[in-house]
């Protein structure tokens, strides 16, 4: 197809659009790992195995919520300040050890287990004690300062599901539940290579032509701290059987094959004939931009997901194609990223027909509102644009342009931790 325009969409033949390439893949990809038991200090970022559910309430009993006092509610005078006798002392970690007696005062201490019977804790600020007795204030609500059993966590409840990605509260969690090891889902491996007779090892020499190979440390980044465990499969040449035969090997040790580049139709593009040597291919276009050569397929036991050479499609196509289909083979709940509804700052002409993403950054408007400018350079290859931007505005398929003023969707890049 003759290209007239600056465009390289300007070519013929069906593509996916992204939520039915995104529907096809949740049918036909689901869970791949094992699970393993891990100690709570190697928990963090892991994906659970199976639901927690809580074996008791916590906290266990009713304790105080401040230092001060415990009393009966319905022994303090109801029109000025009481004054009882201070009978017994319990801090956290002890026990009365006996039903409280009415008309008693109890010292106790943030923590501690309620004298049972007791309802109303005075914080000791409130209070005057000359040790034998103390005089409280008038005042108070029934049931104050005291935190109830089962508050926190009710026993028989699921305080994690499974799928969940570990959080440190999550870890603070299942400590509180007793629990020293979690059963969570073993590392998604992941092999990761580029292709490109262009490409050039960092600190290599770089001839006239080459260019260093930036997007297997992006994918690599970007697997690991999605919690995957990653081969780093190097640079691989514009060479089909080479292709195919890295491809098949590294499908015999790895769940998930993901590569850069050579995923277009040019006659030194090798990689989709290479998949489907050895498997086969799902699809291989989807109307994006940037990124639209993306392919999706299996080589052998593995799944494959062929990512564009333009660096910068490279991480869009990641996060919102890739992600989401490592994800599901890691066993992980869907943790879609959420768009914020901001306020376009620019004006930006697009092709109905395909789901396109700019790069951009947030600000105040001067009504306090956000708004989203788009960053000024926007080629596939511009990587310091995605360094400057804080996220990418999504705009939808049909929307045919954007005017300053238009409500457009944000992503900021923190929604894909
Ligand atoms: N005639 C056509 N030409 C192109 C089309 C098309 O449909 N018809 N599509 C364009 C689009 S869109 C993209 S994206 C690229 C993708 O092509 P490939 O996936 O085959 O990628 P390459 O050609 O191998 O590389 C493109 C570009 O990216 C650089 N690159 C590649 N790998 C890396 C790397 N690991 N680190 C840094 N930079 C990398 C490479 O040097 C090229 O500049 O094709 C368009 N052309
Ligand atoms: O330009 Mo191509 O959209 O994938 O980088």
């Amino acid at each position: 197809m003759v290209q007239l325009d600056n465009d390289c969409f300007a070519f013929g033949g069906p593509m996916m659009a992204v939520e039915p390439a995104l529907a096809l893949l949740a049918g036909r990809v689901g869970p791949v790992t094992a699970t393993e038991i891990v100690p709570l200090s190697d928990a963090l970022g892991r994906v659970l195995a199976a639901d927690l559910v809580a074996p008791f309430n916590v906290p266990p009993h009713d304790n105080a919520a401040v230092d001060g006092y415990a009393v009966f509610f319905d022994d303090l005078s109801a029109d000025g300040a009481s004054v009882l006798p201070v009978t017994a002392r319990v801090a956290a970690g002890q026990w009365l050890g006996r039903p409280a007696v009415r008309g008693e005062a109890v010292r106790i201490f943030t923590g501690a287990p309620m004298p049972p019977g007791m309802d109303t804790v005075f914080m000791q600020e409130d209070c005057r004690s000359d040790g034998a007795t103390v005089t409280l204030p008038a005042g108070i609500r029934r049931g104050v300062n005291r935190r109830l059993a089962g508050e926190d966590v009710r026993e028989g409840s699921v305080v994690l599901a499974a799928g969940r990605r570990l959080r440190p509260e999550d870890i603070a969690l299942a400590a509180s539940l007793g629990h020293a090891v979690l059963e969570v889902r073993c590392r998604l491996r992941v092999a990761v290579f580029s292709t490109g007779d262009e490409l050039r090892q960092p600190s290599q020499v770089l001839e006239p032509g080459a260019v260093y190979d930036a997007n297997r440390f992006a994918l690599i980044a970007l697997l690991t701290r999605l919690g995957c465990a990653v081969t780093d499969l190097g640079i691989l040449p514009d060479r089909f059987e080479t292709i195919r035969d890295a491809l098949a090997e590294a499908a015999a040790s790895h769940d998930a094959l993901i590569t850069s580049g050579g995923m277009s139709t040019g006659e030194e593009d090798h990689v989709k004939p290479a998949v489907e040597a050895n498997g086969r291919l799902d699809f291989w276009r989807l109307a994006i931009k940037p990124g639209r050569p993306v392919a999706l397929g299996r080589v052998r036991g593995a799944v494959f997901v062929g990512l564009p050479g333009n660096p910068v499609a490279v991480v869009v196509t990641f996060l919102r194609i890739a992600r989401p289909i490592l994800l599901r083979l890691m066993g992980a709940a869907d943790e879609a990223p959420r768009a914020i509804p901001v306020r376009a700052a620019f004006a930006h002409k697009k092709k109905p027909g395909r789901r396109e993403f700019l790069r951009g950054s947030l600000a105040r408007g001067e009504d306090g509102a956000l708004v989203a400018s788009k960053y000024p350079r926007d080629g596939a290859g511009v990587l310091s644009s995605l360094v400057e931007s804080e996220g990418l505005i999504e705009l939808p398929e049909d929307l045919a342009g954007v005017e300053p003023g238009m409500t457009v969707d944000f992503l900021p890049f923190k929604e894909f931790l």
